[in-house]
């Protein structure tokens, strides 16, 4: 199958770095952004100021406000959108094609995976998952990045990630997507909790139980959908949950620690803060574990704060004076 041109559906920070990793390596790109203007000055000036200011792009990337047949799509809009966006396209325009899905997050409403949506709404699509730890200004730098692109049929994610991969953007091949997304969605949710801890200044060992302890609820939600703990050891998993737990970088981090402070969720929003895509996943997240009976105290933890049910005192008291526990 040709793999040389590449469509990336989302122009925002982390779909304007994957044009540019994916134009490092030599494919011809597309980048796809809803809004005309701000395609037509891409063209111009090279440089996608709303999504990654003064980051020049390079000459095969150009832009486009309709979606264009490619090789490869990449799908790179907020979790909550993707069904939207998936709705906007004709889907014959991602028959038989490789859709890499990039957001980080599940479902308001469905639960749903990212996979699981375009199972849904392009079922003649050939689904892969693209995680791990990647700041979208570090990947358009060229500061060495390292991800794990996950998909079903081994040869064809290989040859995937062969053609994403560039001097400084390493895509590794896996197979366990469920492992992926669900690492990639539940690490926003533990940054929340690890910012929060930060900004009420609990102390950097009370975050570093949060970060293993959130492995561990990862590890048994994993378990329960069907997919593998091990992935959990790779860049998706332990990876991505390190940096984005340890990064003031991290918007969800960044969206904890304004939490920790004492500002309450509605007001972080209302003042126009960047997208923190554990806000929306925290609550999914509790729900999905529920219905698996999947004991998950920290994501039903954040999940209450973020929604303003429980203050953190609160919460570290019920966190702390749970039953003791053999740790495995
Ligand atoms: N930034 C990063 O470092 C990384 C981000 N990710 C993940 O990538 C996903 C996107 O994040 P990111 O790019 O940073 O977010 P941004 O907020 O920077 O950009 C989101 C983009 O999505 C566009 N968009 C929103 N809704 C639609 C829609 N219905 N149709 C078309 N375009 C739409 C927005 O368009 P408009 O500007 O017109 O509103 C905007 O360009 C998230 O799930 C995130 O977790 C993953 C790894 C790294
Ligand atoms: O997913 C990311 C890095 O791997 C980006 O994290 P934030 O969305 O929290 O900035």
């Amino acid at each position: 199958m040709a793999l040389e041109t590449v469509a990336v559906l989302g122009g925002g920070a982390w779909g304007t770095a994957l044009a540019q990793a994916a134009a490092m390596a030599g494919r011809k790109v597309t980048l796809v952004l809803r809004n005309p203007a701000q395609a037509d000055a891409l063209n111009a000036t090279h440089v996608n100021e709303a999504a990654l200011p003064g980051q020049v792009l390079l000459s095969n990337i150009s832009a486009s406000a309709e979606p264009v047949p490619a090789d490869i799509f990449i799908l790179a809009v907020p979790a909550q959108a993707t069904r939207t966006l998936l709705t906007s396209l004709d889907a014959k325009l991602l028959t038989g094609k490789p859709v890499v899905l990039s957001a980080k997050g599940l479902e308001t409403g469905t639960l749903a995976r990212q996979s699981e949506i375009l199972a849904d709404m392009a079922p003649d699509a050939i689904g892969y998952v693209l995680s791990g730890p990647s700041f979208a200004a570090d990947v358009a730098a060229g500061r060495p990045t390292a991800v794990t692109l996950a998909g079903d049929d081994a040869s064809a994610t290989s040859d995937l990630a062969t053609a994403l991969a560039g001097p400084s953007f390493r895509p590794y091949a896996a197979d366990d997507r469920i492992g992926v997304e669900i690492a990639g969605s539940l690490k926003n949710v533990y940054a929340l909790a690890c910012g929060a801890v930060e900004g009420a200044n609990l102390g950097a060992s009370a975050r570093s139980a949060l970060i293993a302890r959130g492995y561990a609820e990862m590890a048994r939600m994993v378990h329960a959908l069907g997919g593998s703990a091990h992935t959990l050891t790779g860049l998706a998993g332990l990876g991505d949950l390190t940096l984005t737990c340890t990064s003031v970088q991290s918007r969800n981090y960044q969206f904890g620690m304004a939490l920790g402070a004492g500002r309450r969720t509605a007001d972080i929003l209302a003042g126009g803060a960047k997208l923190a895509e554990g806000v929306a996943t925290a609550p999914v997240a509790a729900a999905l574990a529920k219905s698996l009976d999947v004991d998950a105290p920290l994501v039903d933890a954040v999940d209450a704060f973020v929604a303003g049910r429980a203050d953190i005192a609160t919460i570290v008291a019920g966190l702390m004076s749970r039953p003791l526990k053999r740790e495995h």
